[in-house]
């Protein structure tokens, strides 16, 4: 109690100066890099809620550039995403202006990481004890676990932490966090898409259910129970979370192998948001992206699949409403967009940069550094080549070879492959 009333603040602002000192030489070089990398302005900040969840401006290093499209607007994330800007947030030097909000007294050195504003209303009352201290540059839950661990399990560690604050406790989560850093293990980040956007905790899924495991788990609702949804739902059987899993067909007359109920139509989707966790499982990459964007706008609570056979390397970043199906290997540094399929035995290999509802099929393999942009579809057994980009709205047709830039919409097929159809501007 007198290490938080007396001495953490002086502590902090400290031990933030001298680090700001040391780390002078690496602001300015990466600054300069940022500067002529991906263009300025080289900090970017963002509201976040502080101590008692009043509203400061966190900043970060920039890590995206400003690219626009022929009409002036902003192109998708992946296309902006460099590796440098990769980079700079694997090694968390993105995080090294926080230093600055340190030092204003926005922010501590150790404590629970300061989140979106639009969470705030979303706490219960014990989580949101989180606020009665200043957010931290890296906490309890940060070093506690790795991305898998659930918006409530990080919750209830930084509540740990609130009644726990003690100076060596302190000095052990900095320790832990350099180690961290330093051997590149990852630290668990808010940030990340691989971690689902925080919807609230129910409140009687964590009073009265307490103890009972399996009365926990919640319903999934599945739309599309074709061949796809089939497979979908053999992937969430397997990773046994939902107690009761059901789907939604425009055929009700479908036969479900797995003799799930087909409980309603696409259009009942609605009536399902507030009762059940969803999954769109259409193979049409713009059907699906129109069904999943529609309930997401809605509120629909999307999850991600993915197969415990998948092999997932460091750093991979996988958006809402993607499956990664049995024996796909996603490497090191690449990120998935949402609503995308990662097929069968698929393998993607580092540093990619997959765009949103885009469908790798069956035994397709991306080697390094491939940018597939939305809504393309790489087709069975293709193969594309290393630092090869792929624009969106595509498709490589079954046992393509991509050994060139794809920049004109289209169907592409062959060894390597040429284009048979451009798309239709409409
Ligand atoms: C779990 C799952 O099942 S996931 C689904 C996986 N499925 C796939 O990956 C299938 C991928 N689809 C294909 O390869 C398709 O053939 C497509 C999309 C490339 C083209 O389909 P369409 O637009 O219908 O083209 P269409 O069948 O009319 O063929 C046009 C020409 O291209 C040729 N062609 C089509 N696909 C290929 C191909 N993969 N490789 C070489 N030539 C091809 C055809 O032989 C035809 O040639 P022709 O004009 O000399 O007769």
């Amino acid at each position: 109690m007198v290490y938080r009333r007396f001495f953490k603040r002086p502590i902090d602002f400290i031990l933030s100066l001298i680090a700001i000192i040391i780390l002078s030489p690496v602001y300015i070089i990466t600054a300069i890099l940022i500067r002529i990398k991906l263009g300025s302005p080289v900090l970017f900040k963002q509201k976040r809620p502080g101590l008692n969840g009043e509203i400061f401006w966190m900043y970060k290093f920039r890590t995206m550039t400003d690219k626009k499209n022929e009409n002036g607007e902003l192109l998708d994330d992946e296309f902006r995403m460099t590796r440098f800007g990769n980079m700079l947030r694997s090694t968390s030097l993105d995080e090294l202006p926080e230093l600055f909000n340190i030092l204003k007294g926005d922010m501590s050195i150790v404590g629970p990481r300061p989140l979106l504003v639009e969470y705030l209303p979303l706490y219960n009352d014990e989580q949101a004890r989180r606020h009665e201290v200043r957010p931290g540059l890296s906490g309890l839950a940060q070093i506690g676990g790795r991305n898998a661990i659930s918006w409530e399990e990080k919750f209830k560690l930084d509540v740990e932490y609130v009644d726990n604050i003690s100076f060596i406790g302190d000095i052990k989560i900095i320790l832990i966090t350099i180690k961290k850093v330093f051997v590149r293990e990852g630290i668990n980040s808010e940030d990340s898409v691989t971690m689902e956007r925080f919807k609230g905790t129910k409140v009687e899924s964590s009073h009265h259910l307490e103890g009972d495991k399996n009365l926990m788990k919640k319903e999934l609702v599945i739309i599309g129970a074709s061949g796809h949804g089939k497979v979908v739902s053999d992937i969430a059987l397997n990773l046994n979370r939902w107690n009761k899993i059901s789907f939604l067909d425009d055929n009700l007359s479908l036969k479900t192998s797995m003799n799930l109920d087909i409980i309603g139509t696409i259009e009942d989707a609605p009536k399902f948001i507030d009762k059940a966790e969803m999954f769109v499982a259409i193979g049409n990459n713009s059907i699906r992206k129109r069904i999943q964007e529609d309930l997401k706008s809605k509120g629909a609570n999307l999850v991600s699949l993915i197969h415990p056979s998948s092999i997932i390397g460091s750093h991979v970043n996988i958006g809402l409403g993607t499956v990664i199906m049995p024996g796909a290997i996603v490497n090191c540094e690449t990120t998935i967009g949402e609503g995308s399929i990662i097929n069968t035995g698929s393998t993607i290999d580092h540093d990619n940069i997959i765009g949103n509802y885009v469908h790798i099929s069956p035994g397709a393999h991306l080697a390094g550094t491939v940018r597939v942009g939305d809504r393309t579809w790489i087709g069975v057994g293709a193969i594309v080549s290393n630092n090869i980009n792929i624009c969106e709205d595509s498709t490589i047709g079954a046992g393509g070879v991509v050994v060139k830039d794809i920049d004109i919409k289209g169907t592409y097929v062959g060894v390597p492959v040429k284009i048979i159809k451009i798309k239709d501007k409409t």
